[in-house]
């Protein structure tokens, strides 16, 4: 099953005792490009791309769906993208991992919090609890906040509300097919260290405090990538580096850091695409997949 990459250009995290009130608000795009998952036999090992990786996000899903002792299959992932770049590619192995297992496995031992009855059959309060395992998952292990979300929702996703009861809006952009999004990675920086660092978080929340009504008051995609570059300047979150290409690529509809990751993401028009190319160092050509 493919699940899309998710970019998030700002957010405000909320923490709560319960990991489903965990989460974040803030905006983001998800990408045609992503991660594939495959379970094929075996003793409940995890590859990412052909490599063997004991992956939190991924063993927590196993977990919350009680299949720890029953496993009889490795979970593999083809990633366009590398885990820890801005890409939200560990929600794509949560959600992914959620998916597989469930149409593979019938649920009998499901944890208590957890409706695991005839999980299997995917309607629509089925794939609910898949997308609060793959959630809990990721708040648990650290490695996102809303990504698993935005990717189950798709597009170009305001999240107006932190974690569950779910509270977003895709936004219907009509020529949104006239927009490229290019990704030029430069290293990694991992979730971890920043949404779990008070500092941080007081950074990170005050600056996004009015974005988000900012956003909705004017949706569309030049509005988030000119707030998302605010945020990313004014959080400290992006190097200098990042923000001197990010101002060559004004131009564009804008460009900013991709959180969280050592990552830029600018967003062009056809016309543009050839003189943003030309600015980054070594740009994927994506579009917004909805
Ligand atoms: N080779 C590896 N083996 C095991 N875990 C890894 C490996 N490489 C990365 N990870 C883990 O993958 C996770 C990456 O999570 P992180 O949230 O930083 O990245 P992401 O989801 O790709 O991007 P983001 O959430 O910033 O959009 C971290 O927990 C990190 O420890
Ligand atoms: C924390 C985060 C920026 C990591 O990708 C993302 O999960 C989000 O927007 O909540």
């Amino acid at each position: 099953m493919f699940i899309p990459s998710h970019i998030t250009g700002f957010f405000k995290i909320t923490r709560h005792e319960n990991l489903l009130k965990t989460g974040s608000t803030g905006a983001g795009i998800t990408l045609n490009r992503g991660v594939s998952t495959k379970l094929v036999e075996g003793p409940g090992n995890v590859y990412f791309n052909d490599e063997k990786i004991d992956l939190c996000p991924s063993k927590d899903v196993i977990h919350y769906l009680g299949l720890k002792n029953e496993l009889k299959h490795d979970i593999t992932y083809i990633s366009d993208f590398p885990l820890g770049c801005g890409m939200g590619t560990s929600g794509c192995c949560a959600l992914g991992a959620a998916y597989e297992l469930s149409s593979t496995y019938n649920f009998k031992n499901m944890q208590n919090d957890i409706d695991r009855s005839n999980l299997y059959n995917k309607n629509e309060s089925n794939i609910s609890e898949l997308i609060k395992i793959a959630h809990k998952a990721e708040v648990r292990c650290n490695t996102g906040l809303g990504d698993v979300i935005a990717q189950h929702t798709k597009g170009f996703v305001i999240r107006k509300s932190p974690g569950f009861p779910i509270g977003v809006e895709s936004v219907d952009i009509k020529n949104m097919d006239e927009y490229n999004v290019l990704v030029d990675i430069f290293g990694k920086k991992e979730t971890d260290t920043v949404i779990n660092d008070p500092s941080w978080i007081e950074k990170i929340n005050n600056t996004s405090d009015e974005l988000l009504g900012k956003l909705l008051k004017k949706p569309t995609l030049e509005n988030f990538m000119e707030l998302s570059y605010y945020f990313a300047k004014n959080t400290g979150l992006a190097s200098e580096e990042i923000i001197e290409i990010c101002d060559d690529l004004r131009f564009t509809a804008g460009a900013s850091q991709a959180m969280l990751g050592n990552a830029i993401f600018c967003i062009c028009k056809d016309e543009e695409l050839n003189d943003a190319v030309s600015i980054l160092s070594n740009p994927v050509v994506c579009k917004i997949y909805k």
